[in-house]
């Protein structure tokens, strides 16, 4: 029997529905998800198995121009994705303004497949899918456009169907079984993140980073410690709220989510710290894991 296997990268700007696609293609929840813009900052593997074939998918943070060393570093793994690629899945806003040089840059020199995926077409008409499919043919020359809706799971069969014939003959890169490359702390923080990313307005989510510093698991219960570290004291009291308001109802929707994600009562537990400019701090972002 021949065996199938390749990385597929999923890039594109900030929000336009990268996690939502893979969450869709993969069928978990792997990729937190939030109306705000450059939630993702991590590469975050995402593996459908078969008994012929594994696709692994790169969920990768939004193209930007960098503006911190975070940025760099979210930018290097984008790159990074490129260059590993066997295929490519450019996710595209359908209502974007056609304002995609640094998506294109990024391709530049690239030879993988690509497909070019016109996504939120829930949130447009026939005559504009026409424009922008030709947009995109006549711009990149993909071997296919879709349109498709993450959200609503429109055209995701296509996307499989596209990259099962597009997919090299390889084994396996991961166990069979594996559905990620990253740890249960991992996906406990980014709870936490997505959490605040959705109570707090435009400056906490960017300046905050989580941090699991213990995972203890028990047959009924997971105890779980986590540190937020903010940039600013003012920060830190807008991120605890009065009396500790605004911390508790974060506490409180991430437990749940972690709860549903683990299949565990949850106990958790979180810190506020503040680290000064911890965005611009080459030492701390390698020990937050962004190299
Ligand atoms: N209407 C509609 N909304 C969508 C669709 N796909 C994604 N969204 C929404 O768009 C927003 C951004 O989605 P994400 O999947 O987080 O986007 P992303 O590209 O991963 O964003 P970054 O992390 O910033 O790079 C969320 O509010 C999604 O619910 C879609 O097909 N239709």
């Amino acid at each position: 029997m021949t065996h199938r296997a390749g990385f597929v990268s999923i890039i594109g700007k900030p929000n336009a529905g990268k996690s939502t696609l893979m969450n869709a293609l993969v069928g978990e929840k792997m990729s937190i998800i939030t109306p705000k813009a450059q939630t993702t900052r991590h590469r975050i593997l995402g593996i459908v198995n078969g008994d012929d074939f594994q696709i692994v998918f790169s969920d990768t943070p939004g193209i930007i121009k960098p503006h911190y060393a975070l940025h760099d570093s979210m930018m290097h793994q984008v790159e990074g994705s490129i260059v590993d690629a066997d295929l490519i899945l450019l996710v595209t806003d359908i209502n974007e303004q056609y304002d995609e040089q640094d998506v294109l840059k990024k391709l530049e020199g690239s030879t993988a497949p690509l497909a070019v995926l016109i996504n939120k077409i829930d949130l447009s008409d026939e005559e504009e899918v026409r424009k922008k499919a030709q947009y995109w043919q006549d711009t990149l020359q993909p071997k296919v456009v879709f349109a498709i809706s993450a959200l609503h799971d429109h055209n995701i069969k296509a996307i499989m169907d596209f990259i099962m014939e597009n997919l090299p003959e390889h084994p396996a890169y991961y166990e069979k079984d594996a559905l990620t490359d990253r740890n249960d702390r991992f996906f406990a923080s980014e709870m936490i993140r997505a959490q605040i990313f959705k109570q707090y307005k435009k400056e906490i989510p960017y300046s905050s980073e989580v941090i699991v510093t213990a995972f203890v698991e028990g047959e009924k219960l997971h105890r779980i410690s986590a540190e937020i570290i903010v940039e600013r004291d003012s920060q830190k009291n807008i991120l605890i709220g009065e009396g500790g308001k605004m911390l508790k109802i974060v506490g409180t929707y991430a437990r749940r989510d972690m709860e549903e994600f683990f299949q565990r009562k949850i106990f958790l537990e979180m810190f506020v710290k503040v680290i000064p400019d911890w965005r611009s701090k080459k030492n701390y972002l390698k020990k937050f894991g962004y190299e």
